[in-house]
């Protein structure tokens, strides 16, 4: 590996405007960006770290880069720039564009993190706990990041952008960051001060210190192991669907898993009860959330007076007395959040939660049937999406997956059919807008459950 030159300067003030007619282009097309559907109308730099020079073969920026979209205050975006004279076949699909003029003009711009260099910049960085103008880096100091391990680029499908270093760990790169504490890092190292082995324990972190944060940092990454040779939970569930295998032990190692990372969740942070003053945001949340779908997705509105029901008969018994355990969730489980290790031990990853909600609600305590209701949902989608369907499939992970939990956290979520049906409807709700923006063909999946759960009165 050539010599890391690392500089602690900020970018010359001229560069996010050579970069910007680029950006306009080329970031509404990437699967992170949040704000699909309205233009981009300019950017502005919330921060410009140069990591290495500009004037070397290779130039290297770390930006944190604000989209301003209309009158909307824009999302801030972690971007890694790298700056060529030109790039080499392998990199074209990174290719940003070719700068005309300023501080980089002549050179081509490209999303630098899926190439060799710039990621050994980053790893360097985090194995040395390096601090560069705004970004500073932390580790474990109970594990040891080897130095030159190789990168790779994670193909996978991702709402992130991870890079895989020798087999050994993997970094990713949160690309709309706020300031605050994230999830995605507290909850994995809260797990691990528990000695849960279920999660991958974080290694390092990148975070920003920036004046806009009001006292708080911006995390913009994590580095931890990396489960080598790992499957995930999507994949090996459709791989058994199209070998006509049923996935019951595996979804009940699934629900055990769940109810592990739940028990070790609740005791690490906070919990609170839920009665009636508590649940009423809870279900005006959902209900609002239900709303806004409906306007923003035609196919919902027949639904959505059966699906409000759903909701107002928790309210009904909160009305009554009952009250619930909140704890600290996964907040997007799913089974492609679940790895399973070649020696069969499933571990739990991406505790980021929705990452269209705003942190501070992500960060809430939440009935741990949040999760629960997710990978229901992901078991609905597996099966939905074989040809020919497979529901009846799904039927037995719900109840597998459901007897597992029960096994090791004592509860049956089928004991709680009002609470259960109020978190899949809420879901299913999500997942429609989710499809709606990201992959429009998927639609009919989640829509297929709104059918179901606007018709029945529990599961
Ligand atoms: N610790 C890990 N070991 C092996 N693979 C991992 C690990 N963490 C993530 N992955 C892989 O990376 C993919 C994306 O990770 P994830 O945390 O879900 O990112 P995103 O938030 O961008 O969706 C996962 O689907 C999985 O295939
Ligand atoms: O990117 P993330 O993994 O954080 O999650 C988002 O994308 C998921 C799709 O990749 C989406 O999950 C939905 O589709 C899955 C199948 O691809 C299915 O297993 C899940 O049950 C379903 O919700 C997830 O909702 C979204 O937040």
């Amino acid at each position: 590996m050539a010599e890391t030159v690392i500089l602690s300067g900020t970018t010359s003030p001229g560069l996010l405007a050579s970069l910007a007619p680029l950006l306009r282009e080329w970031l509404p097309r990437q699967r992170w960006f949040a704000g699909k559907g309205s233009p981009v109308t300019g950017f502005s730099l919330v921060a410009g770290t140069e990591l290495l020079p500009a004037a070397s073969r290779l130039g290297l920026y770390h930006l944190l880069v604000r989209a301003h979209q209309g009158a909307v205050p824009g999302d801030c975006y972690q971007l890694l720039i790298g700056a060529r004279e030109a790039l080499p076949p392998r990199l074209a699909p990174a290719l940003i564009g070719h700068v005309p003029d300023g501080p980089l003009g002549g050179r081509t711009v490209y999303d630098a993190l899926y190439d060799t260099r710039p990621a050994e910049v980053l790893l360097e960085a985090l194995r040395t706990e390096a601090r560069i103008g705004v970004l500073r880096c932390e580790r474990d100091p109970g594990q040891e990041i080897r130095a030159g391990l190789v990168p790779r680029r994670l193909t996978a499908e991702q709402s992130n952008s991870s890079v895989v270093f020798g087999d050994t760990f993997i970094l990713k790169l949160l690309r709309r960051v706020v300031p605050g504490v994230n999830p995605d890092l507290e909850l994995p190292l809260a797990l691990a001060r528990e000695g849960s082995s279920r999660v991958p324990a974080p290694t390092a972190w990148l975070h920003a210190d920036l004046e806009d944060g009001g006292g708080e940092s911006y995390v913009l990454g994590v580095l931890q192991p990396y489960v080598q040779g790992a499957t995930d939970g999507w994949e090996l569930a459709l791989r058994e669907l199209a070998k006509g295998e049923d996935f019951a032990t595996e979804a009940r190692a699934l629900g055990r898993a769940t109810a592990e990372v739940h028990t070790a969740l609740a005791r690490a942070l906070p919990t609170a009860t839920l009665g009636h003053a508590q649940l009423g945001p809870l279900v005006d949340g959902m209900t609002e959330r239900l709303d806004a779908a409906a306007q923003a997705v035609p196919a919902l509105r027949p639904y959505a007076p059966g699906l409000r029901t759903a909701f107002s008969a928790l309210a009904d018994l909160a009305a009554e007395g009952r009250t619930w355990t909140a704890q600290r969730v996964h907040g997007d489980l799913h089974l492609g959040q679940c790895l399973r290790a070649p020696s069969g031990e499933w571990a739990l990853i991406d505790f980021e939660g929705e990452p269209a909600r705003p942190l501070a609600e992500r960060r809430m305590p939440q009935p741990a049937v949040r999760d629960v209701a997710g990978m229901l949902r992901s078991f609905d989608y597996a099966a939905l999406s074989t040809d020919p369907p497979a529901p009846g499939w799904a039927e037995v992970c719900r109840a597998a997956y459901c007897s597992g939990y029960a096994e090791v956290s004592g509860t049956d979520p089928r004991t709680d059919p009002v609470l259960l049906r109020a978190y899949e409807t809420d879901k299913a709700v999500y997942e429609v807008v989710y499809e709606a923006r990201h992959r429009p063909d998927w639609l009919p999946v989640p829509l297929s459950a709104i059918r179901r759960l606007a018709a029945s009165d529990s599961l």
